[in-house]
C-alpha cells in the first residue's frame, strides 16, 4: 500500500538556520502518526511544510503520491488536509455551530454577493452546512454546547471545537499541532480517547506531542526530530529501545523506565 502522505529529503533554512534537515518519512493510511523531539527541534516548521504554509528550501511533500510541495496552503486543505494550530484558533465570540460551520466554506458555493441578497445558493448552502455542522458537533460529542459561545468554553472542549472545525474539510488526514498542550490529565485522556475513535473512524492523524504517554499511547508510528534532523521513525518500541533517541533527547533510562506507562 501507497502512502498517504510522505517527505522526501525535506529541509527549510531561515537564513543560516537549518530549522529542518533532510527529514524524510511517511504515513500510511490508519496511522496514528506521532511527531516528537525538544523544543525548536523543527516540529511545527515540518507540519508548516506539510501543509503548505512553508515552502521547503529542498524536497519534496506527496499526498497520495501527488506532489502539493508547490501548493497554497488552501489548495492542500482542498486536496484533504487538515490542521490545527499549537495556540487555539477559534472565533471566540462566535457559537461553537458558527466556528464549525466555517470549516465548510471550501465545500460550499456561496459568494459574498450571495449571502448579501440571500440567494437561493446561500439558503441551500446555509441547511447544508448547518446539518452537516449539527452532524459532526454530535459525531465529537459536544451537541449540549452547540449554540455556547466558544470564548466561554473550557479549554478543553475547545480544543475539541477545533478539531471538529476541521473536520468539517472532510481531510484524509487530520495535523494536531500540540492538542494536549495546556490542558489537564483528565482532559487530556478524555482527548486520547477521542483521537482512538476518529482513527476507529477511518481518519488518519498525525500529532506533534510533548506529552510522552500520550504519543506512547495514541500512535503507532513515531518520528523523532533533534535539531531539524530525523533520529528515528518507527513504532513506540522502535523508538523506546532507539539508544539515539535515549542519549540525544530523553536521557539515558527515562524512556524505557517508568515515566512512560
Ligand atoms: N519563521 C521563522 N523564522 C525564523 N526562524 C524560525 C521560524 N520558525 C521557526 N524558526 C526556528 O526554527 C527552529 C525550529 O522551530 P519549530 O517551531 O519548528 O520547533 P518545534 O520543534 O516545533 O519547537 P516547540 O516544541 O518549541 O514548538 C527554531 O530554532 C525556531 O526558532
Amino acid at each position: 500500500m501507497g502512502s498517504l502522505l510522505e517527505a522526501k529529503g525535506i529541509c527549510k533554512y531561515f537564513g543560516g538556520l537549518k530549522a529542518v534537515e533532510d527529514v524524510s518519512m511517511h504515513i500510511n493510511k490508519g496511522d496514528v502518526f506521532g511527531i516528537i523531539g525538544p523544543n525548536g527541534a523543527g516540529k511545527t516548521t515540518f507540519f508548516n511544510i506539510c501543509s503548505g504554509i512553508y515552502t521547503p528550501t529542498k524536497g519534496e511533500i506527496l499526498l497520495n503520491g501527488d506532489k502539493i510541495s508547490h501548493l497554497k496552503s488552501e489548495q492542500i486543505a482542498q486536496r484533504g488536509m487538515a490542521r490545527t494550530f499549537q495556540n487555539i484558533q477559534l472565533f471566540k465570540y462566535m457559537t461553537v455551530l458558527e466556528n464549525v460551520k466555517i470549516g465548510f466554506h471550501i465545500h460550499t458555493k456561496t459568494k459574498l454577493w450571495d449571502s448579501v441578497l440571500h440567494t437561493k445558493t446561500f439558503k441551500e448552502d446555509e441547511e447544508f452546512t448547518v446539518q452537516k455542522g449539527l452532524e459532526i458537533i454530535d459525531k465529537v460529542g459536544l451537541s449540549k454546547y452547540t449554540d455556547t459561545m466558544a470564548g466561554n468554553l473550557a479549554y478543553g472542549i475547545q480544543r475539541k471545537v477545533e478539531i471538529a472545525r476541521a473536520l468539517a474539510l472532510d481531510p484524509q488526514i487530520l495535523l494536531l499541532d500540540e492538542p494536549a498542550a495546556g490542558m489537564n490529565p483528565q482532559e487530556t485522556q478524555e482527548l486520547m480517547e477521542f483521537i482512538k475513535i476518529l482513527n476507529a473512524d477511518g481518519y488518519t492523524i498525525a500529532v506533534i506531542e510533548h506529552d510522552m504517554k500520550f504519543v506512547m499511547n495514541s500512535c503507532n508510528r513515531i518520528l523523532v526530530l533533534n535539531f531539524g534532523q530525523k533520529i528515528c521513525e518507527g513504532t513506540p518500541d522502535d523508538v523506546k529501545s532507539n539508544q539515539q533517541v535515549q542519549e540525544a533527547y530523553f536521557g539515558k533510562g527515562i524512556i524505557a523506565g517508568e515515566a512512560v506507562k
